[in-house]
């Protein structure tokens, strides 16, 4: 028998505990032994369940100084809390596995120096792109290949708010509740809708995909929250739809890392992802790219990449992430064409980084030539606009 723990009992702490009771003979078969929870980590304790009570502690030091706890499985989303829980669970050489993503994108080489120094997992395949197997792919990739481009759309949340402002024409507020009932968002849903969530995914993607550490400050970023239906029905017309896209590439030896809303057109392999689902395309050197698509966020979804984890923690069967070099980050160098809608009649006759304009009921609607990133939010911040009077999104 080889009993672990569970730090968090709720979206993704139940669906895990679901799949680890419902699937407990074929994990033995693989890992050789019964896999048993032993305790579960609350703050809580005055709840409703059917599961036995006396598996739930709100004391971490039940779960840490129990040797006969091998693995912990961290899924609080407390970010300080699962920082000291982790780091002491490593160095008492329990396994650890997390779906945290903001304690993984801050801490990310620390966690490995300390499990590679104790001989044991430190595996998170849950913090990214929720059900889809991608770490493993991914680490076994850089094996064979030089990663040159990392793009996906990573938040399900997001994603999930822009399908269904398009195909039910909802409010945005309705839909982001419907998205929070439904377990998908963070506790916290501004890292959803401003792409904080999806950086730290993308931190994490492109520091095992470029083997240099990419830390969440380098990367750029711009939300969905202030889109509006106009955006999105203007588009439409057009065939086009708006995604919160994931990018960091390899451009002449230095990367570009950004989260922005982009538009895309009908034949882009991330057009089609719809609702919760996600998608990560990795171009390597040995082929043109690889797509891993599905569910990027909810209860089993998460789980099912949370127990594939403990299994591959159990059995020894996972790849290192190699840091080999430091890259310059050339973020700032990105060139591209924008959709910008402004809440406010300007003029910008004559200004010659403005390829279209049209003029609407209340509102302006811009496309520019190809511009430096960095030049178009000089450009907004000289047009004094607030946060809300405008949306921009870059054309794929
Ligand atoms: N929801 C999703 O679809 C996905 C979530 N994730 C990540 O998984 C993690 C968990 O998310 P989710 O399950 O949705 O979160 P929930 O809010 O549903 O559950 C959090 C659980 O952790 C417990 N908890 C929180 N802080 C502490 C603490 N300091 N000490 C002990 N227990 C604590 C809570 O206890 P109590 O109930 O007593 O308050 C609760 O049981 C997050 O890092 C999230 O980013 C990753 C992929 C997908
Ligand atoms: N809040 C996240 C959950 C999974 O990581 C999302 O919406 O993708």
């Amino acid at each position: 028998m080889i009993n672990i723990a569970l730090l968090g009992f709720g979206t993704v702490g139940k669906g895990a505990y679901e799949i680890l009771t419902n699937k407990k003979d074929s994990i033995k078969r693989v890992v050789g032994e019964e896999v048993q929870v032993k305790k579960i980590l609350k703050r809580n304790l005055n709840f409703k369940t059917e599961i036995d009570k006396s598996l739930f502690t709100d004391n971490f030091e039940d779960i840490i100084l129990d040797e006969d706890i091998k693995l912990i499985v961290e899924m609080t989303g407390d970010v300080e809390k699962s920082y000291i829980y982790i780091k002491k669970a490593l160095n008492s050489k329990k396994h650890v596995i997390t779906a945290n993503k903001g304690v993984v994108s801050e801490y990310f080489e620390e966690f490995l120096e300390i499990a590679d120094k104790n001989k044991v997992a430190f595996l998170y395949e849950a913090a990214v792109a929720g059900s889809i197997p991608i770490i493993t792919p991914l680490k076994s990739q850089v094996i064979t290949n030089d990663i040159s481009r990392v793009r996906g759309i990573l938040n399900g949340t997001s994603n999930f708010l822009l399908t269904n402002m398009q195909v039910r024409k909802s409010k945005y507020d309705e839909i982001l509740k419907e998205a929070q009932d439904l377990g998908y968002a963070e506790a916290d849903p501004y890292d959803d809708v401003e792409g904080v969530d999806a950086l730290r995914k993308l931190r994490i993607l492109s520091t095992i995909a470029f083997k240099s550490s990419i830390k969440n400050e380098e990367i750029l970023r711009r939300g969905m929250s202030t889109i509006d239906l106009n955006d999105i029905l203007y588009l439409e017309k057009h065939r086009q739809k708006i995604k919160l896209i994931a990018e960091s590439r390899m451009e002449d030896g230095a990367f570009k890392s950004v989260v922005e809303p982009v538009i895309l057109e009908v034949g882009d392999e991330l057009y089609g992802i719809d609702g919760a689902e996600n998608i990560v395309e990795i171009y390597g050197e040995n082929y043109g790219s690889l797509s891993f698509a599905g569910e990027g966020a909810g209860s089993l979804p998460t789980g099912n990449a949370i127990v594939s984890d403990v299994i591959d923690a159990l059995g020894g069967n996972y790849y290192p992430v190699e840091i080999t070099r430091h890259l310059e980050n050339k973020s700032s160098d990105i060139y591209a064409k924008y959709y910008i809608r402004i809440n406010r009649k300007i003029n910008l006759d004559g200004e010659n980084w403005i390829h279209s304009f049209e003029n609407h009921e209340d509102y302006i609607i811009v496309s520019t030539n190809t511009i430096k990133r960095s030049f178009l939010l000089d450009k907004i911040r000289e047009l004094n606009l607030s946060e809300n009077e405008y949306f921009f999104a870059r054309f794929n």
